[in-house]
């Protein structure tokens, strides 16, 4: 939905490659290694005029939504706003195509979204580094909406460094019927893990390697996920899906963050459509979708006048 004076911000979704979660920290996050790779899967914030703050939920993924102000989307305007000490007065509309609740950080992809679509139609004209700090406040994923392509995240996942990568990567995408809660999938890894000492979260080399070489076969080779024993609990059906994605030819598959969407990676595009095809008929999962990665981070694709400038 485009109006005059509006503008568009098209921000992708993202699996995580590696996902290493160290212990609990006081502050009660935890100390991540979270290499992230933005893939085509994403939704279209756009913001408008208008006489108060408003929110509207349309598209295939818009179930279960909030259209309020808990919309990730709108305390992204609210905090832009309150920064620039101006009222948040406009409609966010979201296209939504990520799912909610998915591991595919699709709230925190809209508010990297309405963070840019605000500062364009503002012209608030923020610096880089400036929204990277608003969307760190916002949720540790949302850092990574902006910049996209593959990226090494520590602390709690928005202190972002480039990935020296190469190539293009087919992905097939298992969407689950029931969502899960974020905190809850960290919950049930420390209750999974109570007792262990556990290592410091590193990058794995194999991974780093794959993705320097271009190599799908040794990307999938590599694909780590420390939540997915926890997802797995949470989401039994999981097993099921991972052994579907297996059986339909993938070259390696994981469960995509804090779940429940499972993340696998193809030879090609031919094999993906096939896997598509072999998932979908498994009846193993909600919905298939395909996708291609890395991709750029959120950037404007209608009206304002930086397009491009997330990137
Ligand atoms: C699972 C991932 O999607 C992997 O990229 C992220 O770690 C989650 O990122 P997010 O949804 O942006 O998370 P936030 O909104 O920052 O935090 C939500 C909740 O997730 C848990 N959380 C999140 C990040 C982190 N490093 N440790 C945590 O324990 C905490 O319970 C926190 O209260
Ligand atoms: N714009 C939004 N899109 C989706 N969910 C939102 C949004 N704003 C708030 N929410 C709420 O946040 C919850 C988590 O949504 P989200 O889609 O970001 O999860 P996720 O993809 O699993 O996140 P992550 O991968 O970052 O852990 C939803 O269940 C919903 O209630």
């Amino acid at each position: 939905m485009v109006r005059d004076g509006s503008v568009t911000v098209r921000v992708p979704a993202k699996v995580n490659l590696q996902l290493a979660v160290g212990a609990a920290r006081p502050d009660g996050y935890h100390e991540l290694v979270s290499v992230f790779h933005a893939v085509s899967l994403h939704d279209d914030v756009t913001v408008a005029p208008s006489d108060a703050l408003r929110v509207v939920v349309e598209g295939e993924e818009a179930a279960g939504v909030p259209a309020d102000e808990t919309n990730l989307a709108a305390r992204a305007v609210l905090l832009l706003a309150g920064r620039l000490g101006r009222e948040a007065d406009v409609l966010v509309h979201l296209r939504k195509g990520i799912p909610a609740a998915g591991g595919m950080a699709g709230g925190s992809a809209d508010a990297a979204g309405a963070l840019l679509a605000a500062d364009a139609l503002w012209g608030a004209g923020l610096e880089r580094a400036e929204l990277l700090e608003l969307a760190a406040e916002l949720g540790s994923d949302v850092p990574f909406a902006l910049v996209g392509g593959t990226a090494v995240g520590l602390g709690r996942g928005e202190r972002l460094t480039p990935a020296l990568a190469r190539g293009h990567f087919e992905w097939v995408l298992a969407l689950a019927e029931e969502g899960l809660s974020t905190p809850a999938v960290y919950a049930e890894a420390d209750r999974l893990r109570a007792g262990r000492v556990l290592p410091e979260p590193r990058p794995s080399e194999r991974l780093m390697a794959a993705l320097r070489a271009g190599d799908p076969v040794a990307l999938a080779r590599a694909l780590e996920n420390d939540l997915q024993p926890a997802a797995a609990s949470l989401a039994p059906g999981l097993h099921a899906t991972l052994q579907a994605g297996e059986d339909g030819g993938a070259l390696g598959g994981v469960v995509s963050g804090s779940g429940p969407t499972c993340a696998f990676l193809a030879a090609d595009a031919e094999a993906a459509d096939e896997l598509a095809g072999a998932l979908l008929d498994s009846g193993t999962c909600r919905a298939v979708r395909r996708a291609h990665g890395p991709v750029a981070g959120a950037r404007v694709v209608e009206g304002g006048a930086r397009e491009g400038r997330g990137q």
